[in-house]
Parts: C-alpha cells; structure tokens; sequence
C-alpha cells in the first residue's frame, strides 16, 4: 500500500503515532483496572470473593482474545483495520463503564443507593466484556505494527523502539494508577453525592477516544502489510494431519519417525513441519508459566483489598488502596534500565551466563518471595481487626452514663468501672448482672453474634437499655461514629458532611460514616451549643458520650469521652512496599525476558503466534486464580497468600528442569538453510551450520538432525 514515508532522527515518524497510541491505551486500561475490584465491592456491593473471581476472569477474558486479534489480523482485516475497529469497541466498552457507575441513573428513591442494581451489573459486564475484546484483540497487533514500521536494516531502532513502547506502557499505568483512585475517592451525583466511579472509568474511556484519533491521525503515515492468510489455520492443519497420519501408519510394519511431526511429511513443505517444531518447543515449556502470573495478577485484588484494611497516612499525603499499585510501573521505569544497564553486565563480568530461562527462573522465585512478603504484612493486619463474635457467641460492652463509678458483677465476675472499652465475650444467651450498693439486678438477654452495649442510667433503678453495635470493619477507609446522650435534655449533633440528628435524653444516635482526618462536631441544646474536635484514620469506629454534666459553651473538649469500638487501621500502607518491590523486580525478569525470547525463538512466520501463546499464560494464570481460591478456601488470607508462593516454588522447580534440558535456536538462521537445502543440497553448507554457536546456548548436531535437515 503506498503512504508517506518520513524519518525523524533515522525512525519513521509514524512509530510516533503507535507510541503514544499505546501510551494512552495502556492509560486507559489499567486506569479502569485499577478501581475495578474497588467498584464491584462498594458500588455493586460483592463480597471479597465474587469480586476477586469476576476481576480475574475479566483479565483472564483480555489474555484470551489477543488469539482472535492475531487470526482476524492475520487472515483477514490486516493489523491496521483490526486495531481501527476493535479500538472503537473497547471504547465503547469504556464508555459502557462509566454509565454504568452512575448511581443517580436507577436511585429512584434518592437515597445514595442504586434501586435497580441489575441494570448496572449487566451493563458493567457487557462494557468489561468488549473492554477485553478490544485491548486483547489490538494486544498482539499493536506492537507487532510498530515493528513492522522498520526495515530489516533497522535492527537497532526496531529495539529501541519496544523499549520505548514498554516504558510507554508503564508510563501510561503509571499515571492513570495515580489519577483514577483520585477520580474515585471524590463525591460527584445529581441528586446524592457519592464516590465518583463514573468520573474514574469516565477519564479512561476519554483516552481510549484521544488514543484511536491519534492512531487515525497517523494514517497517511503507515506501511501497512497485507494480510498473509492464516498462519495458525495452517500451524493446526499441519499438526492434524501429523496425529492423523501416525495413527494410520501405527502398526509396527512401518518405519519410527524421529519426531511425531514428521509424520507430516507427506503432505506439508519440510520448513512448516521445522517452524512448528520450534514452536511446540517453546510452547511445552510454556507450561508452568501461567503459576507466575497467577501471584503477579493478584496485585489488583487480593492486594488492592489488603491495603483497604491499612494506615494510608503517608505524612500529610493520603494515599489510597488503589494508589498503591502505582509502585509496580513506579518501580519497572526504575529496574529495567538498572537490570539492563548494570546488574546483567554485572553478572556476565562474573563470568555467569545468566541465559534468558535462568533469568525466569529468578524471576518466578522473587514473585514467590512477594507472597511470602504479603503473608506476613496479612498477619500483622490480622493482629489489628477485632474478633466478631461467632454465630453461637454475643459480645457485650458497657456504658455507665453516670458519673460515679459503679460496680458490677456479671455472674461471678467484679468490675470497677466508669465505661467498658473492652467488649466481652459470652457464650450463654441470658446473663446476670448486679450493679452497685445496694446491688440491683438484672437479667440480659444477649443476641447470637452480635455486638452489643448495655447503657446503665444514672439512677441504676431506671430502665437499662441496649444498642446494637458495628460487627463489621467500616469500609473504604471510613469511620463509625455515633453519640450517647446522658443528659436530661435532647442534644443534636451535627459536622458540615452529616447530622446524626436530635437525640433525646438517655439515648443514642445511628452511626454515620465519616472520613480521615480531623473533624469539628457541634453540639446544640435549645439555644446553647459548643464544639468538639477529634482526629480520625482509617476504618476505625467510635461512640461518643455526652455525660449530664457537659456545660455548653464555647468548648466541650474535656467532658465528652470516646469508647472505641474498633480501633483504627494501624498497619501501615508502606509495609506493602517490599512486596511490590519483589514482585516487580520478578516482572523484569520474568516479564520482559520473556517477551524477548518468546519473540527470538519463534520462526520468522510465527512471531505473532508465539506472543498470543505468551500472552494465554497470562489467561491461564487468572484462571488459576479462581480455582485455586475456591477450592482452598482458606479461612485466613495469609494462609492463602502462603499456599499461592509454594504452588509457584514448586512449579519453579519443575520449570528449571524443563529450562536445563532446552536449547537455544536461531530460527533465522535455521530458516536460512532450509531455503538454501532446496536450492542446493550442499553438504559443506550442512557442516558449517552444525558448529555454529550460539552466544546464549549451542546448537548442536543432534538438535539439527530434531529439526530434519541434518
Ligand atoms: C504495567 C505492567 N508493569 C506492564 O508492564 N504490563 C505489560 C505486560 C503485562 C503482562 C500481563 N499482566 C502490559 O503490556 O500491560
């Protein structure tokens, strides 16, 4: 096809396009990606587990279609077309996205809730479902049309420019990570405000637009391939008629065949049955891959659910769960050009030959070693949440709402006290309670698996009464806080974000949830009012008491007490750090090594091939992710984390023996003896090829004679 063909410091300036393309489509990827987990648990209201389970289908769905992206490139539409076309179904599945977090669209009642949540899972899932399409479809064609931009003089440039596009991918992640868990935390509504998910997948869906007007932009500009038929129709032809045809010949009359391929002789050209060879042999190996991608994907979920539950306090800044998973591009636009430019000639000064599967083999081991890092960040959390009571068990605190202490005696227990920050634990449905001198009792009926505090008036003689407390964490950060009045007056309390109301005398408001930071409540009775401040993290819940003896003025700082119900995240949100360091640190080895020798070891006719399977790993780890989470089932998430690093020491292990029996191939120059063993069937030529070496493995007689030309 003809185009204009302009260089710009010797690269063609249409790589400009693709770069930035990927730029923006990487932004928008995983700028969705990043609150996505945090959507289906707060705004469709999943559990943990459903929300983990549709997270990682939907990436496993983006890892599978890059397959039908390569076959509709390949043999029908070109890359060109495909990446136009399917660019405009994944924004449409953005914009899909961003409708579908609207909660005013179905809040008929206009409490803050969505009525008809139907309407918003069907339209999510249809939006993440041409969302996978569309990235995983143009996945395989994007960088595979950048390179095709360069002449096959161009090595140099040709590598520069993945570097690039690779820096460029975490450039994009890196940003949108930062800005759509911003775009997030913000309230935005028509008739309630709540957390702005349309804005955070609204910005995305923006960049898929700006990223295919920009690809069009470069149009003129293209050399654009014509289509060469389907490679892969012709891979699984060839390996049909193989199995075929040594089942027909099984019988031990005819002659063994060096390899089951082989059998294919008879119908297919002998350089096909070499090309598939090579691949089948990447492939195989690929085998244990997928157990890496099983822990690294867990970075959106499980991860992004673990800093939930942490201090995000990072000095005055705050940073969000989501925020978090910014220290992975953060950290690879650091690591790769320190791995490339000094520890890899580092260890090759050692005189180690670090060959690409030993560096994926290391890399598996770190990722291994981030889990293990993520147990014990699990564990210190764990040490921090509260214990609920069970179904069969009550929990009861109590507030003693006059001034003096009292005593008391839960069967044959005594307690001194003003209040009860500490909740007990029973297992009995009914307990007996004894209060002050000369003693009154009382019998209290507890309910089963709840939390519960017992409110012993002023004069002990007076009804008691019960409140029914918090048994769970407040989510997203948030704090539970609710107020006793133990005046002889109604009190209302009130900040600029929430009013908890007019509360009557010896009785108590609903908890409210309020955010981060330091917080001004004022009190008014009748005309009089006064003000009272406190400091809030994160996830905490509070009760405040209002004693009878508060005097209203312009400070009721030193007469209201707070009784802590949960305390506050107290793990901080760095202590995740080391786990993304190591887990980055196993991408660039295992990642981008990967990418690399999957691109060096395929044939010239199947570079595409080999990066869709590449990229089916990918499809398989999320899967994984699934089964092995709901078959487990394990009540603690440390456990989970540690059963997830042995799975991936184990198959490590299998791995290195799989890497120890591989040799290394030039498929070029393979390629470029079978043509010459056509034309002349020159022995000498066959002598030369069987010494050569390679620079990270050797090729040797035998592995040529594999390949049916020795
Ligand atoms: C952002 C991340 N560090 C990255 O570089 N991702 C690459 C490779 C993804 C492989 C499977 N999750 C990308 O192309 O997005």
């Amino acid at each position: 096809t003809s185009f204009i063909f302009k260089e710009v410091c010797g690269y063609p300036l249409s790589i400009f396009f693709i770069v930035v393309n990927e730029f923006c489509e990487r932004f928008s990827y995983y700028g969705m990606r990043a609150v996505l987990v945090l959507y289906f648990k707060y705004f469709l209201r999943w559990d943990d587990d459903l929300a983990t389970s549709i997270y990682h289908t939907f990436v496993a769905l983006c890892y599978l279609t890059p397959i039908l992206g390569a076959i509709v490139a390949d043999s029908w539409l070109g890359k060109f077309k495909t990446i136009i076309y399917l660019s405009i179904v994944y924004a449409i599945g953005q914009v899909a996205m961003a409708v579908s977090a609207i909660h005013d669209i179905t809040d008929t009642d206009r409490d803050g809730t969505p009525d008809n949540m139907t309407f918003h899972v069907v339209l999510s899932m249809v939006g993440l479902f041409l969302i996978a399409l569309g990235t995983g479809g143009i996945k395989p064609c994007v960088a595979a049309f950048g390179g095709d931009q360069f002449s096959d003089h161009q090595d140099r440039q040709r590598r520069t420019f993945f570097s690039v596009f690779y820096l460029c991918i975490n450039g994009g992640s890196l940003l949108s990570t930062i800005i759509t868990p911003i775009l997030r935390a913000q309230d935005c509504g028509i008739h309630s405000q709540q957390k702005c998910y349309s804005l955070a997948f609204g910005v995305p869906a923006a960049l898929m637009l700006v990223a295919l007007v920009v690809f069009i932009v470069g149009s003129g500009m293209y050399y654009k391939a014509e289509p060469q038929g389907n490679i892969m129709l012709d891979v699984c032809k060839c390996i049909g008629f193989a199995i075929k045809n040594r089942y027909r010949h099984r019988s031990n009359q005819y002659p063994k065949r060096q390899h089951w391929m082989d059998w294919a002789e008879e119908k297919y050209d002998k350089l096909l049955i070499a090309q598939i060879k090579m691949v089948l042999k990447v492939l195989f190996l690929y085998i244990p891959l997928p157990m890496f991608w099983t822990l690294f994907d867990q970075k959106g979920s499980r991860w992004t659910l673990q800093a939930t539950t942490m201090n995000g306090y990072f000095g005055s800044l705050v940073i969000q769960p989501d925020q978090m998973q910014t220290v992975n591009p953060i950290l690879i636009l650091t690591l790769v050009p320190i791995m490339d430019s000094v520890i890899y000639p580092l260890i090759n000064k050692c005189g180690l030959n670090f060959t690409p599967l030993k560096r994926m083999t290391v890399g598996m081991l770190l990722a291994a070693i981030a889990f293990v890092c993520a147990a014990l960040v699990q564990i210190e959390i764990d040490k921090t949440l509260p214990t609920f009571p069970s179904t069969s068990q009550s929990q009861l605190k109590l507030l003693n709402m006059g001034s003096e202490t009292v005593t008391i005696k839960i069967f044959n227990d005594f307690f001194v006290l003003q209040a009860s920050n500490e909740y007990f634990t029973f297992e009995a449905g009914q307990i007996n309670i004894s209060v002050g001198h000369p003693e009154v009792r009382n019998t209290i009926s507890l309910a089963k698996g709840q939390r519960q505090t017992l409110l012993i008036p002023l004069t002990i003689t007076d009804e008691w009464l019960m409140t029914d407390d918090i048994t769970s964490k407040p989510q997203e950060g948030n704090n539970a806080i609710r107020f006793v009045n133990g005046m002889k007056t109604a009190v209302n309390v009130s900040i600029p974000a929430a009013n908890f109301g007019l509360i009557e005398p010896f009785s108590y408001s609903n908890y409210s949830l309020i955010k981060n930071g330091k917080v001004t409540f004022t009190l008014w009775s009748g005309s009089q009012s006064c003000e009272y401040s406190t400091d809030f993290g994160f996830g905490s819940s509070y009760t405040f008491f209002i004693p009878s003896t508060l005097v209203f003025g312009p400070n009721c700082q030193e007469s209201i007490t707070a009784a802590e119900d949960i305390k506050p995240n107290s793990v901080h949100m760095a202590l995740q750090i080391p786990q993304y360091f190591f887990i980055t640190a196993g991408e660039v080895m295992f990642s981008v090594t990967g990418l690399e020798f999957s691109y060096s070891q395929a044939p010239s006719n199947m570079k595409a091939v080999l990066q869709a399977g590449w990229l089916f790993t990918v499809a398989i780890g999320n899967f994984i992710v699934l089964i092995v989470a709901e078959l487990a089932k394990l009540p603690k998430q440390w456990a989970e984390y540690v059963l997830f690093a042995s799975l991936l020491v184990a198959v490590c292990f299998i791995f290195s023996i799989m890497a120890y029996f591989y040799t290394y191939i030039d498929p070029a120059e393979i390629e470029a003896q079978f043509k010459k063993n056509v034309n002349e069937d020159d022995e000498d030529n066959k002598h030369k090829l069987q010494k050569t070496e390679r620079s990270n493995g050797k090729i040797n007689v035998t592995k040529l004679s594999y390949y049916n030309m020795a």
